[in-house]
């Protein structure tokens, strides 16, 4: 099911939570609604959801106007943050409910329930309580009961949120994977731009109530719209006056500054930190006296490092990589 979002506005008081919104989000797509916080993310899924009501402006599923359709007519599956579980209830339990307030027949029920489990690999917890789980299974478990109803789109507001980074990246694969097996519409919030390059097929980015792109995570990491999106999707850095990203950054080596060429700004080492494979320098250019210049941050690999021989206080030149993204 596709879903069309057309000029929707929401204030709250005389707050602008979201400003002319338009998004066409395609079926079977994985989308990732992308931005800081505060920036409106959650808000327009609640409004696809059906939970929240635009001011004006429409939203369209499946072809069909839904904006005044209530949420649970809307055929969405919805899972939050902070996944409220049924504490009492056994995840089968908890799995099974959608169906059993649609009154389906029990042993239709029994056989989606196990067949949820099982896609989330959950089948031998089905009789433990949800709080005899771990935090990267109950979301699992979340999963699997919004996935029960067999939902026309999937709704995700930052469902690793709370989780930490080893078993939000583990959930970031399992649920690209999971996707590509069932291609249910899926929109997913996250504040985490590595989760979005890394998970989604489009990438939505939401600043201060508007979209500031739309496009694949190639798009937006190649060719961003503007300095917010060019920040956002990654480090950047300023050599010279203008916006790079750290790793497109060459470090020469040479005896003095004097040896290097008029495009080259030498500086000299004042930090170098190695982080599993990568090194992170921090130079700070030669300056006219008096004038300020800020420092430059490179990314190198370990090997580019050695084969320099770099270390804190040395003298070196740094370039933009040809075909380096600069702004
Ligand atoms: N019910 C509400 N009443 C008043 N203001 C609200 C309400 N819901 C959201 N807002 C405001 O609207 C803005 C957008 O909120 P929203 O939750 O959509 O942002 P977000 O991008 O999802 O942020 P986060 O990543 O922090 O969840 C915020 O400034 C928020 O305080």
């Amino acid at each position: 099911m596709s879903i069309v979002v057309r000029n929707v506005n929401k204030n709250f008081g005389d707050f602008a939570a979201l400003t002319d919104v338009s998004v066409a989000i395609p079926t079977g797509g994985l989308t990732a609604l992308l931005g800081p916080s505060g920036g409106g993310k959650s808000t327009l899924l609640r409004i696809i959801a059906g939970l929240e009501h635009p001011d004006s402006g429409s939203i369209e599923i499946g072809g069909t106007d839904a904006t005044n359709v209530p949420a649970q007519r809307r055929g969405v599956g919805f899972v939050f943050q902070h996944y409220a579980a049924f504490k009492h209830m056994s995840v089968a339990k908890n799995v099974a409910f959608g169906l059993e307030i649609r009154k389906r027949p029990k042993d239709e029920i029994a056989a989606r329930v196990r067949d949820m489990l099982d896609l989330v690999h959950l089948s031998q917890f089905a009789d433990r309580l949800p709080s005899q789980l771990s935090g990267g299974q109950r979301q699992r478990m979340a999963l699997a009961r919004a996935l029960a109803i067999e939902p026309k789109v999937l709704l995700l507001d930052e469902p690793f949120g709370a989780l930490d980074a080893k078993v939000r990246k583990e959930l970031r694969d399992w649920l690209r994977r999971l996707h590509d097996e069932v291609h249910v519409t899926t929109v997913f919030v996250t504040h985490d731009q590595e989760e979005a390059l890394e998970v989604a097929d489009t990438i939505v980015v939401i600043n201060n109530g508007r979209v500031e792109q739309i496009g694949s995570p190639d798009d937006l990491y190649d060719r961003p719209a503007n300095a917010f999106v060019l920040e956002f999707l990654g480090p950047i850095t300023h050599l010279n006056g203008v916006a790079v990203r750290p790793h497109d950054i060459d470090v020469v080596s040479a005896q003095s500054a004097a040896d290097f060429p008029a495009e080259v700004v030498a500086g000299r080492i004042t930090r170098l930190l190695r982080i599993g494979f990568e090194v992170r320098i921090t130079v700070a250019p030669d300056a006219p006296a008096g004038a300020e210049v800020d420092p430059v941050s490179v990314t190198l690999t370990r090997s580019e490092a050695r084969e320099l021989a770099l270390e804190v206080g040395q003298v070196v030149g740094l370039r933009a990589r040809t075909g380096a993204l600069v702004r």
